[in-house]
């Protein structure tokens, strides 16, 4: 796309088929905003803006005061000046330039935004918090995914130790398991959850494999993680630590060296994480912000050209919100 871009945007608000529940609380609506750049030749790119406060990125607010500032009429210098306080505007924005070749599945269904099936062992699916994991992850299985997260410090770490061992005995040996504690885990939980998973490393009776644990502690409790890293054969990976460019870059300054989250939907300028990763050649998983098709597709454009280590990228279809492949229609009328 060229360099001056007709603006509009929108904002929505989607129910999820099935809700969020992770140590930050329960997550019922996506709400966020989508924009339409048409450049001067008429060729349309989409974007999406979707904020997670509670998770680091601006508010959704925030990102819709910058929006109605903004003139009808903008550029490439506007887009490329996006402050870094606006992380997820960074993105919609950006991603809407790069994208802007044309339709996104628009009136044909949607069919764009689908993900085969025959992939889905590419990517991780969130296993429902407490003991419905156990019930789900069949349904999940025979949909063909073969990496699944589970989010851990929702409940007293007692009974979910206690699921724990139930999981690791039902699940089928090529399993790999996230665990993802969304920084809720006390230093002294952390490190038994570590060892419990030391341990099953050393099983050799259960080989199924616990990829990582993500996010034990709190973001500010990075000095602990780093000293975590070093004393467990578990991995531990970095979410909310690493939720924006900037934290990304300050985390790999002081010198972590494990499992990075890359969340591109909050993260920022498109081209600015393109540049760290090809910089650092970090070991990058990437995941989902529960953003709809718009935001998706650009992120898994970012996924499959900055992904290493063959990690399954966590944007299991399983969130998903109803009428995928009409909403669009029904927010931007005139399509
Ligand atoms: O990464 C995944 O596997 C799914 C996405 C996910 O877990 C998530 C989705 C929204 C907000 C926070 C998180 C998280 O990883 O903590
Ligand atoms: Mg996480």
């Amino acid at each position: 796309m060229t360099n001056d871009y007709r603006f509009e945007f929108r904002s929505y608000q989607r129910r999820f088929l099935r809700s969020l529940t992770t140590n930050h609380g329960k997550w019922d609506i996506r709400e966020g905003i989508i924009l339409r750049l048409t450049d001067e030749s008429g060729k349309v790119g989409w974007g999406e803006i979707a904020p997670i406060s509670w998770f680091g990125s601006e508010t959704l607010e925030q990102a819709l005061d910058f929006c109605r500032q903004l003139p009808r009429e903008i550029t490439d210098e506007i887009i490329f000046s996006i402050p870094d306080e606006l992380p997820a505007c960074q993105f919609g924005f950006e991603s809407a330039c790069e994208m802007g070749s044309g339709e996104w599945g628009v009136g044909s269904g949607g069919d764009n935004f689908i993900t085969p099936k025959s992939s889905l062992f590419l990517y991780s699916a969130l296993l429902p918090a407490g003991e419905a994991a156990l019930n789900q992850w069949k349904t999940l299985w025979q949909q063909g995914y073969r990496t699944f997260k589970w989010k851990i410090g929702v409940n007293a770490i007692a009974d979910e130790l206690e699921i724990f061992e139930l999981l690791i005995h039902t699940l089928p040996a090529s399993t790999k398991l996230r665990l993802d504690a969304n920084g809720g885990l006390s230093y002294e939980e952390a490190n038994l959850w570590l060892r419990t998973c030391d341990n099953l490393k050393a099983n050799p009776e259960l080989p199924l494999e616990i990829e990582f644990i993500e996010q034990p502690l709190p973001v500010e409790k990075f000095q602990q993680m780093l000293e975590l890293s070093t004393s467990y054969e578990t991995a531990i990976a970095l979410d909310e630590s690493v939720a924006t460019l900037r934290q990304l870059a300050d985390c790999h300054q002081q010198g972590w060296q494990g499992i990075f989250v890359i969340k591109p939907g909050i993260v920022g300028s498109p081209s600015r994480l393109r540049k760290f990763c090809h910089q650092y050649q970090i070991d990058a998983v990437f995941s989902s912000v529960f953003e709809t098709a718009i935001a998706r597709l650009a992120a898994l454009q970012l996924a499959a050209e900055l992904s290493q280590n063959n990690r399954a990228i966590g944007f299991g279809i399983d969130h998903f919100f109803e009428q995928e492949d009409t909403w669009l229609q029904t927010l931007w009328n005139d399509l």
